[in-house]
């Protein structure tokens, strides 16, 4: 599976394969068109000789040379036109659509970008009517959706069994039929929009609802069999107090969660006066002669943020290394021992070893100088771009100790090195849930964190995630860095806990 929506990079050949087939529906134009001019100009030439026989019937016909010809046509050029009718125009284009099928979104592609709406929704608490019109997240776009495409949510939503937020989509679907006249063979009729509608509001128990909108339907189609038929079933549910959908949870009313608080960029200022800004000069002797700005963000667990680490030059060299590579994100699943693709994490990455190239030796030291580590035994650098609502949910990057498998050979993931090569215009910061702080994305910095306490426990405290982008194309570069060749470094402390 391709799996499209999960990375902006990713979704560029979409347009360059939607103009081909644009193109290609063109190519089909052209040939019916033709084929209609041939008709066309054949009708004039050939009601032309009639009209001329018609107006002395007996003077043409008694001429030989026009009954012949009278006869011939009415047998043999008949029977040439009904094959020239019969062959059908454009399979050729017909064809090609077949082709380009197999590169195309798949309704599993649909889905997945119609999960990554909902989601954006629901971390940052927005409106259906508002998405529809382009206000995301309070700012406003060129840009709106289609009764199509709010439909199409509200049907994978109610396949989805998430009534709630189909009932929303769907009721937004009634809402815009009325501004939008679709073309065939795309129309769709209002009438079976309010059926889905009702039908959605009978998954929610909402009876009364849900015959008030058969009710408007029939006004307007009073005959319509199905309409009727749903009417009666919908009167007698209520009558006999019986439906056959399963009880709706209520919708629970508690605020957003500590993450979608983050996400908002909603956390309080931190006021510990410890946390403050300076230039390292002092964590390699590298940085004496090209210090670099830190900003300390958290100390339990110590957290500091660079900035300006990287240049556009590096940056555009480290995008055009990794787009022809990029492959939809794994995560370790202890219960398989396997990478594996989950929903939980949306993007895709390219890996890229120590030594690739003069640029990744050149960014290793870097991480070097920045962290006083030794990158000997770590993992290789993540080139990561998200997608439409591209995420990673709550989760730690540490193995846990109890994972022999992964840690064996190095050890745990004692830190995270985080570089952010672009600026993402909405969403999409790193998020600390359980110490209540938030990072967002800024073109060039770092944000490296420990993830091991100093007694080489796990610090459950490193709970992150990353939030889902709402409007960019959020391009992040990963470094884990193993604990065993540190072991000098940063010995393991018994003393605090
Ligand atoms: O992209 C982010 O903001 C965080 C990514 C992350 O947590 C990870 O890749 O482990
Ligand atoms: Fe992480």
């Amino acid at each position: 599976e391709e799996s499209h929506c999960t990375s902006v990079a990713g979704m560029v050949k979409l347009l360059d394969l939607e103009a081909q087939l644009i193109d290609n529906l063109e190519d089909y134009a052209v040939e019916l068109e033709k084929k209609l001019q041939t008709v066309k100009r054949s009708i004039t030439s050939l009601r032309l000789e009639n009209d001329k026989a018609r107006g002395s019937t007996e003077d043409y016909l008694s001429n030989p040379l026009n009954s012949f010809s009278l006869i011939r046509r009415m047998n043999r050029d008949l029977i040439t036109w009904q094959l020239y009718l019969d062959d059908p125009v454009g399979l050729s284009q017909v064809e090609r659509i077949q082709e380009l099928r197999e590169h195309m979104p798949t309704h599993t592609d649909v889905e997945e970008a119609v999960t990554a709406l909902d989601r954006i929704q629901n971390t940052y608490g927005l409106k259906v009517p508002e998405i529809a019109h382009g206000l995301l997240n309070g700012k406003q776009y060129n840009v709106s959706l289609t009764v199509l495409d709010t439909y199409a949510m509200g049907q994978i939503l109610f396949d989805q069994k998430n009534y709630m937020a189909a009932a929303s989509w769907i009721y937004q679907t009634v809402v815009l039929m009325d501004a939008f006249s679709l073309a065939a063979p795309l129309e769709i009729s209002k009438n079976e929009v309010r059926m889905v509608y009702a039908e959605t509001l009978l998954k929610l128990n909402q009876l009364a609802d849900a015959l008030k909108v058969v009710n408007i339907a029939l006004t307007d189609n009073p005959q319509d069999i199905k309409l009727l038929l749903k009417k009666s079933e919908i009167e007698t549910m209520i009558r006999t107090g019986t439906n056959n959908a399963p009880p709706v949870k209520a919708q629970a009313t508690v605020g957003p969660t500590a993450y979608q608080v983050g996400c908002r960029g909603q956390f309080p200022p931190s006021a510990d006066s410890k946390l403050y800004c300076l230039y390292n000069r002092t964590t390699s002797p590298f940085l004496i002669l090209a210090p670099l700005k830190m900003e300390l963000v958290g100390l339990e667990p110590y957290m500091v943020l660079y900035h300006d680490v990287l240049s556009p030059k590096e940056i555009t060299e480290l995008q055009g290394m990794a787009t022809p590579g990029l492959k939809r994100a794994t995560v370790y699943q202890a219960s398989s021992g396997r990478n594996e693709v989950v929903k939980t994490r949306t993007s895709k990455v390219a890996w890229f070893p120590d030594g690739y190239n003069p640029l990744t030796v050149r960014l290793n030291a870097r991480i070097s100088d920045m962290t006083g580590f030794n990158l000997y035994g770590s993992e290789m650098l993540q080139l990561m771009n998200y997608g439409l609502g591209g995420h990673y949910d709550q989760h730690y990057d540490f193995f846990n100790n109890t994972n022999s498998n992964m840690t064996a050979m190095s050890g745990d993931r004692i830190a995270t090195v985080l570089f952010y090569l672009t600026d993402v215009e909405q969403g999409g910061a790193t998020v600390f849930p359980n110490i209540r702080k938030a990072v967002f994305p800024q073109r060039g910095s770092v944000v490296m964190w420990y993830n091991l306490r100093d007694n080489g426990q796990i610090d459950t405290q490193t709970l992150h995630a990353a939030c889902p982008v709402i409007v960019g194309s959020k391009w992040v570069c990963n470094k884990w860095i193993r604990e065993r060749e540190q072991i000098f470094s940063r010995p393991c402390l018994k003393k605090r806990m």
